[in-house]
């Protein structure tokens, strides 16, 4: 270890660069005359596919020519270069941690093109102006074209990029009031079915999102847009179904499914199905309930001919769209096996599911040397999941004492919302105890708070009651709190995806965000291979008379390839 006199620094919010990807976009034709992989997965132990749900058992391949009503260009080839540098922290003096200024967007993964460009209609395009929406974000400008031309995707781009209206946008341009004009001939409003339905894993996640559409739609018609999220009603979300008709209905899976089981969801005719946070959505957890919806969400009964033998032709109706900001191979596999010639969609490129190998599901030539990165495809999916502008330190100290060091932590940032993580419901109301008699405004947010409690809570920290969140890996995927601008680790994340979804929770669309893991001195390993499995530099530090000290020296981190 450096002594203090040798070793101490002063981070001065900003010493390490982003490390970014090199990426290279295939200039390849699209597959449309394509080899089709339907499953090969464990059907007890695997991740969720057709084999895992009993309807393809062996790993088979078909050969098609269908073509999607218009085909994708793809974007031209580009290719960015980042480099990874490191600049040395002075080694003399201290200095103070600036204050950080919440809402200032550093880095907006903002593109080159207008939301007009993207072919949205008229009407949409007035109320994204409205709601102050006014240049699309790199995955946005890339995902709604392929979206809006028909194809399966797979969306990943990190936390906070903007992925929800990458998909909202282009449903919202065939479904709804905002729609394009209809060709001469059909009649606008006789419809009546649901046309999209979107899966969250979480009610939080489902919420938000239900909040977007309804925002998208406007006062006037916001009920054309219906929750159905676990916790809630159910009666009542039943007789909403049934009283406003809605066409998209947003929700969690096990309420989507128990709703179409009795008979009250009428999904065959739906034209999108949404599964945001795909990776949580294709856990043990959700088995029976993702079952049932991948079933019946879309499926015209009798619509083809050949459709109730062979599953391909039936699913043709409908339009999958997966997102995530970490996507593991089972989600590839997933996307082969339930959608059409999917695309993988990312921030700068837009590339055949096909031609994805299980060693690298996302591109990899970016943050770190492939060898130095596990062959484990979960690893791998941590990777290009981060916010680029985010900054990542580590604190040893021990058990007793971690209440104190994140108090210690959000004075010397002066973070104005920050959320705490912990792995156990238990201990959440100890640390929030601790933590108000220390003087702070905290909160628990955990599953086992009833739905009004939760919302509460979620309120006040968005409006700044709260100035520590204290939670568990529920709060973990999704949740979008534009002023956090600090995320802690109070407890060491199971692996390195959920170490990415935790972090994500701040910096979000190119905002400062510092992620602090407080750790005991065993557990340090851990994070070192938490740094290297995702690419970036998570640096030690302590917390002294107020200030963040980097206690750790930049031959450190070049030890490890940054
Ligand atoms: N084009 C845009 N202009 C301004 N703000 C935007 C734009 N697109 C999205 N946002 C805002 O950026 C924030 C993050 O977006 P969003 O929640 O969709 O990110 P995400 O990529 O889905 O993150 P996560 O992976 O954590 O779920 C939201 O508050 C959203 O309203």
């Amino acid at each position: 270890m450096p002594t203090l006199a040798t070793a101490r620094f002063l981070v001065l919010a900003g010493d390490v660069l982003p490390l970014r990807k090199l990426s290279h976009i295939s200039k390849r034709a699209p597959l449309y005359a394509s080899v089709r992989f339907l499953s090969r997965t464990d059907r007890d132990n695997g991740p969720l596919t057709l084999a895992s749900l009993g309807l393809k058992s062996d790993f088979e391949f078909e050969t098609t020519n269908k073509k999607r009503k218009n085909n994708f260009q793809q974007p031209e080839a580009s290719a960015e270069v980042f480099r990874s540098k490191v600049k040395p922290v002075k080694s003399t003096g201290i200095k103070e941690v600036q204050v950080k200024n919440p809402l200032e967007i550093e880095g907006a993964p903002f593109a080159a093109k207008s939301f007009p460009e993207l072919g949205l209609p008229p009407l949409l395009l007035e109320r994204l102006e409205k709601e102050g929406f006014t240049v699309p974000t790199d995955v946005q400008s890339t995902a709604i074209p392929v979206i809006l031309k028909d194809h399966d995707v797979v969306i990943q781009s990190y936390t906070g990029s903007g992925k929800t209206l990458a998909y909202l946008l282009p449903i919202l341009s065939e479904v709804g009031p905002l729609k394009k004009k209809p060709p001469s001939g059909d009649e606008p409003g006789k419809r009546t079915d649901i046309e999209a339905v979107i899966v969250a894993p979480s009610r939080e996640l489902g919420m938000q999102i239900f909040r977007e559409v309804e925002k998208l739609l406007g006062p006037g018609d916001k009920k054309l847009v219906q929750q159905l999220v676990g916790g809630a009603n159910r009666s009542r979300q039943e007789e909403a179904l049934k009283k406003n008709k809605p066409a998209i209905v947003v929700g969690t899976p096990g309420r989507i499914a128990e709703i179409s089981a009795a008979g009250k969801l009428h999904t065959h005719g739906c034209r999108f199905l949404v599964l945001d946070e795909v990776d949580e959505l294709l856990s043990f957890n959700f088995r029976d309930d993702m079952h049932r919806i991948l079933e019946h969400v879309g499926r015209k009964s009798g619509a083809d001919p050949c459709g109730a033998k062979n599953p391909i032709a039936r699913r043709a109706d409908r339009q999958m769209i997966m997102v995530s900001a970490t996507v593991p191979f089972s989600v590839i596999r997933a996307a082969r096996s339930w959608g059409q010639d999917p695309l993988l969609v990312q921030a700068k490129s837009v590339s055949p599911i096909e031609s994805v190998q299980p060693s690298g599901p996302v591109n990899l030539t970016g943050h770190a040397s492939s060898s130095s990165l596990s062959s484990n495809s979960h690893t791998q999916a941590a990777v290009e999941s981060l916010p680029p502008a985010l900054k990542h330190y580590y604190c040893v100290t021990r058990g007793q004492h971690k209440i104190d060091t994140l108090r210690r932590c959000v004075h010397a940032l002066d973070a104005k919302s920050v959320i705490a993580f912990m792995n156990h419901t238990k201990q959440l109301k100890d640390a929030v105890f601790k933590l108000e008699a220390r003087g702070m405004n905290a909160a628990e947010l955990h599953g086992d708070l009833g739905k009004l409690g939760r919302s509460t809570i979620l309120k006040k920290f968005k409006n700044g009651e709260v100035r520590v969140l204290v939670t568990n890996e529920l709060s973990a995927r999704g949740l979008d709190v534009a002023e956090c601008d600090l995320v802690v680790n109070l407890e060491l994340p199971t692996d390195a995806v959920h170490y990415a979804h935790r972090a994500g929770r701040t910096g979000r669309l190119g905002r400062k965000g510092t992620v602090v893991t407080v750790c005991e001195e065993p557990e340090v390993f851990v994070v070192k291979k938490l740094q290297r499995q995702l690419g970036v530099p998570i640096q030690a530090c302590e917390f002294t008379e107020g200030k963040l000290l980097v206690t750790e020296e930049k031959a450190k981190n070049e030890k490890v390839g940054l």
